[in-house]
């Protein structure tokens, strides 16, 4: 039996009056399958990923880690059960519609361009969204430079001139540019030195706290693990 999912929570608490967490995503007894070989990789899961918050996804290798984060991101739909998305099933909902304007996903290789400028990559995104903006688009991505903590001058500067952990700045400001309710990120600290990770965090969490997104990390890092507000772990495949 499937008995080591957990959930802890961390520092909630933190998280202001003005963005009282909502259900943003739930898992409702979801399990999944790989079709070849039949693999149960996920088996009857249920959590629910508040507005608010920082979540991190965690578990060895192997636990589906990943698989959850494709069905979170409804790249797949579960073999079992409903993913729900403001408490409709994303099975049934417009996918598309939901991957360009309501989640940002921030990859573990980063997935820049890496000739185009850092602009240019945030504003080729905006543009792949189809939302229509209030503002320049160049304006919007001045915003999110600062609000990861870059410097402008990086706004003009070609990714490929850039650090790990300013392509991760990136990455994130890139995932925010259409304004998504919910961030999915993969080990976005992975090849990062503590420091970079802490300032990673503390991003993520003013995200959280401070703007109401929904924000689930996954990650093997127990510092991230201990920085988010909760833990939803999962056991390793041999234990259930
Ligand atoms: N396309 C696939 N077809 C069949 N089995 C797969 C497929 N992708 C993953 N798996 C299997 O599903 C299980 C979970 O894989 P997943 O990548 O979700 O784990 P993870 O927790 O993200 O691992 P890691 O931490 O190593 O990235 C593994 O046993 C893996 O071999």
């Amino acid at each position: 039996m499937d008995t080591a999912v957990t959930a802890t929570a961390n520092t909630a608490s933190t998280a202001n009056t003005t963005t009282a967490a909502k259900p943003a995503l739930e898992l409702e007894h979801v399990s999944y399958s790989y079709t070849k070989g039949g693999k149960r990789v996920l088996i009857d899961k249920n959590y629910v990923f508040r507005t608010g918050r920082v979540i991190s996804i965690t578990g060895p290798s192997g636990a589906g880690k990943t698989t959850l984060l494709s069905l979170l991101s409804g790249l797949t739909t579960p073999t079992k059960g409903r993913v729900l998305h403001n408490g409709e099933d994303l099975a049934k909902a417009d996918r598309y519609r939901f991957r360009s304007h309501d989640i940002g996903v921030i990859f573990q290789s980063f997935n820049l361009l890496p000739a185009l400028t850092v602009a240019e990559n945030i504003i080729l995104s905006m543009d792949a969204s189809g939302k229509t903006f209030d503002q320049p688009k160049k304006e919007i991505a001045a915003e999110l430079i600062e609000k990861v903590r870059l410097q402008p001058e990086y706004l003009n500067e070609r990714i490929l001139h850039l650090s790990g952990g300013e392509q991760q700045r990136v990455a994130i400001a890139r995932a925010l540019s259409y304004d998504p309710q919910i961030i999915l990120a993969d080990e976005p600290t992975g090849n990062l030195d503590l420091a970079t990770q802490d300032d990673i965090m503390a991003i993520f969490k003013d995200l959280a706290h401070n703007e109401g997104k929904c924000v689930i990390i996954v990650t093997h890092s127990p510092e991230v693990a201990a920085q988010s507000d909760e833990v939803f772990q999962l056991a390793p495949l041999r234990e259930r």
